[in-house]
């Protein structure tokens, strides 16, 4: 068990732990619209989603939520029992963000495409299939443009000097993976009559089911999928629920290419790592092979085929103990490059194994159209794992927003009144704060923050999608973005008004005061640029589904439309990148320049963008969000979970940073709504309890409601941690004590180091550990339980504060 397993474990308990982690690889089961009221009413979408419904959906499938009225769930299903059978062996391997975005309804991409079997056309049906990434990293074990060979099952054969092994016997129905060195594949001379043969440069295979393999590789299907994009890698080892192995996935290189060595097959690299022995052998008898394959001719194959003298320089796959003049059943096959999960059907050709198998689907692109395209759908989904009703890619540009449901209610917990100045911290793509302007009535000011010039065109193009215009949008780092005080600034009141949803409506403090500057800023501004094209439905959370997606799109970032993404196929997101305060200063210089020698500039290159402050003196806001970046530890489906103890605690000091920031920045009477997507309490309860201790009286934590959907929060401390007098140090230092000795430090620096980026600590009662909350403040927080069958939502957590008193400092 690693650290962070160790960490969660015992803040969860086992049982809940489990069911978590359980509920994390597979997507909710409801798909949340929250309806842009701006547009169009509720009631109208969901007359317009059941009048869309394709037949075999109930119309029940469509309902608003009972407490949450701008929310329209669709009620999806699975997962499914699908059979393979019709793929006929081709199979399609996906990476795992578009693997998890499959699961939450869309089909597939150009760029999520990773590896394809041999001669799959348009049309065909596929087995949709989702790769791992390598650990600790984001790339994928597989190398995008891999061929997948198929068919290769048993093997009959004598060796001229009877040294082959006879493979028949190893399996019947069920064939073991064939692993053959280009040495043995020289010396099988005895050949059945099976013209499959794809791999094996002087020989053909005989198959179980040849009729089969024919299907999945066409005549001269060979030379075809021999054509690798330069750089493709070779071997993609299948691992089978047997262990015995299932097929012989040999992709060879092209040639003059260099072959990347990590993507050759984990069990090469096993046997490399392993034995240093193994890797000379397995040198050898690649010297071996290279020599007999230089000594073929061109044309050899039984079957009256050409088949390429590469072939036998290119058998890659090499068990480092197969000696010459064998072929042999692959004793123990490599990891499988297939994320764990659902198991191939054993109907069809394919024998049955282990993976993520996330439907049926159809090729809307050949194999060579795949990994040629940087964009456009290549696939769709025929038989989904898990069902979404696929409804909603008809409804009219910007009605609805796909929104995760406790994203809405971290939304609704604040409900600033119209005419509110907001702050909404870490905004993109803009889900939460289209949504407060929504509730404002468009009335006011949102201030929207985000740290990349692309994240903060996603909000901007959000806006201009749902016809917002009372957010203005800004490239900055929150955690800087309280304004060091330089001299007078003018006291403005602030206009902050009750609303209806508010259940305790702060207190009006007279201590709110905003500069001259920043009140310039007018609501205008967020409205110019907006005027792109933006799908008309996104994941908002920066969620893995919502990248995954923007990448197919080949963007860097965009609309999901993980749901009926048929709609989001032909929505190209095309957003510009707004101008830094940097970059626009040098773009006036250079105009100033122009002018001052007589000629005239051209139109300013981008006047669209918005700009103006990123920094703001104390108490500026009536309300802020803080929709913290976070480890996202809650979203699902995760297919894989990388994050480690350490970076779980480098988010929460993170966190500690941007939410003395939103402290200051909030007027004495306004409110603070912290919210997160992960389970992980050390950036939930814990963060709450910081403030708590650190600003004393000055803040008081409210409910976070209504409505009120979720748990109630975590009550007491970390079993496993205890507080060493300065930071987080843990009590069972074994397995994470440089982890924490680390963070202990980092903690420290945060606290003391002066400077823009530091807050001056001046309200410090205690020093924080892993403390959580007590069972009164615990029953004021909602924590969203992705285990939590009957709420079927992702992991999320939402805290409010509202501000009793000034924070000096
Ligand atoms: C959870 S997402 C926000 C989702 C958003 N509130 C919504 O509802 O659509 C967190 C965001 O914080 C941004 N972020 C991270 N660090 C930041 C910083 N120092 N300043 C501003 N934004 C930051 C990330 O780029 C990311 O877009």
């Amino acid at each position: 068990m690693g650290p962070r397993e160790a960490y969660l474990r015992g803040a969860l308990g086992d049982g809940r732990f489990e069911a978590t982690v359980a509920a994390l690889s597979q997507p909710p089961r409801t798909t949340c619209m929250r309806v842009n009221t701006l547009r169009t009413s509720t009631q109208e979408v969901v007359t317009r989603v059941r009048q869309l419904l394709e037949s075999g959906w109930d119309q029940d499938v469509v309902r608003v939520h009972p407490q949450v009225p701008c929310a329209v769930i669709l009620q999806g299903s699975g997962p499914h029992e699908v059979s393979y059978s019709a793929a006929g062996g081709r199979e399609v391997i996906i990476s795992r963000k578009a693997g998890e975005a499959v699961l939450r309804g869309a089909p597939v991409f150009a760029p999520g495409v990773l590896a394809v079997s041999a001669g799959v056309a348009r049309g065909d049906l596929v087995a949709l299939a989702v790769g791992r990434e390598k650990p600790g990293s984001d790339v994928p074990e597989i190398t995008r443009g891999t061929t997948l060979y198929t068919a290769v099952t048993t093997a009959t054969g004598t060796g001229e000097d009877g040294g082959i092994t006879d493979l028949t016997n190893t399996t019947s129905t069920n064939p073991a993976i064939v692993t053959v060195t280009a040495t043995a594949t020289s010396r099988i001379t005895t050949i059945s009559s099976s013209p499959c043969c794809t791999a094996p440069v002087t020989g053909s295979i005989d198959t179980p089911d040849s009729a089969a393999v024919q299907r999945t590789i066409a005549p001269g299907g060979d030379r075809r999928d021999s054509n690798l994009a330069p750089g493709t890698p070779g071997p993609i080892p299948h691992e089978d629920e047997t262990g015995k192995g299932g097929e012989d996935v040999i992709a060879p290189p092209r040639e003059g290419s260099s072959a990347d060595p990590e993507a050759l097959s984990g069990g090469e690299d096993a046997a490399r790592e392993g034995d240093k022995e193994g890797s000379r052998e397995e040198a050898e008898a690649e010297a071996e092979a290279e020599a007999i394959g230089a000594a073929l001719p061109d044309s050899t194959s039984q079957s009256g085929r050409t088949v390429r003298r590469r072939h036998a320089l290119g058998v890659l796959w090499c068990d480092a103990r197969i000696t010459t003049q064998q072929a042999v059943a692959r004793p123990a096959p490599p990891p499988s490059p297939l994320a764990p999960g659902w198991t191939h059907s054993s109907q069809g050709p394919l024998p049955p194994r282990t993976g993520m198998y996330v439907g049926l689907a159809r090729a809307v692109m050949s194999r060579q159209e795949m990994f040629r395209a940087r964009e456009g759908l290549a696939l769709e989904l025929v038989e989904p794992v898990f069902r979404v009703p696929p409804a909603v890619g008809g409804l009219p540009p910007g009605w609805v927003m796909l929104q995760n449901l406790p994203s809405v209610v971290a939304a609704l917990v604040l409900s600033p009144a119209p005419g509110s100045r907001v702050l909404d911290m870490c905004a993109a793509p803009g889900g939460k704060a289209t949504l407060m302007a929504q509730i404002m009535g468009d009335k006011g000011e949102i201030v929207a923050f985000d740290r990349t010039h692309a994240k903060v065109s996603e909000i901007v193009s959000l806006a201009g999608e749902l016809g917002v215009t009372c957010i203005t949008a800004r490239k900055a780092d929150a955690g800087k973005a309280l304004e060091r005080p330089t001299g007078h600034q003018a006291p403005i009141s602030c206009a902050a008004g009750q609303h209806p949803f508010q259940s305790q409506p702060p207190p009006h403090s007279a201590a709110a005061v905003f500069t001259s500057k920043s009140a310039a800023i007018g609501c205008g501004a967020s409205s110019r640029g907006c005027g792109e094209a933006f799908g008309s439905m996104s994941y908002e959370d920066g969620t893995a589904a919502h990248k995954a997606l923007l990448k197919q799109h080949g963007e860097e970032s965009g609309d999901t439309a993980a749901v009926s993404a048929a709609a989001t196929a032909a929505t190209r997101v095309s957003v510009r990148t707004p101008m830094s305060d940097k970059a626009r200063k040098r773009e006036e210089r250079r105009r100033a320049a122009m002018i001052q020698r007589g000629i005239t500039p051209p139109e300013p290159r981008d006047a669209s963008v918005p700009s103006g402050p990123t920094a703001y003196p104390p108490e500026s806001f009536d309300h802020v969000l803080l929709d913290a970046p976070c480890s996202a530890l809650g979203l699902r489906p995760r297919l894989q979970q990388q994050s480690g103890a350490l970076y779980l605690r480098q988010c929460a000091a993170a966190q500690r940073r941007l939410v003395d920031a939103a402290v200051r920045l909030l007027r004495v009477g306004g409110s603070l709504v912290y919210s997160t997507c992960t389970i992980n309490p050390g950036e939930n309860e814990a963060i709450v309890r910081y403030l708590l201790d650190r600003y004393g009286s000055s803040l008081q934590l409210v409910p976070a409601g209504p409505p009120f959907l979720g748990r109630q929060g975590l009550v007491g401390r970390h079993p496993n941690m205890v507080e060493a007098g300065r930071g987080i140090s843990p009590s069972e230092p074994s397995t994470t004590s440089v982890d924490d000795a680390r963070l202990t430090a980092a903690v420290i620096q945060d606290a003391t180091v002066p400077g823009q980026d530091v807050l001056p600590v001046t309200v410090v009662s205690k020093p924080y550990g892993e403390d959580w909350l007590s069972e009164a403040e615990a029953a004021l927080v909602q924590r969203f339980d992705p285990s939590d069958s009957d709420l079927d939502t992702i992991g999320f957590f939402v805290a409010k504060l509202v501000k009793l008193g000034a924070v000096v400092g």
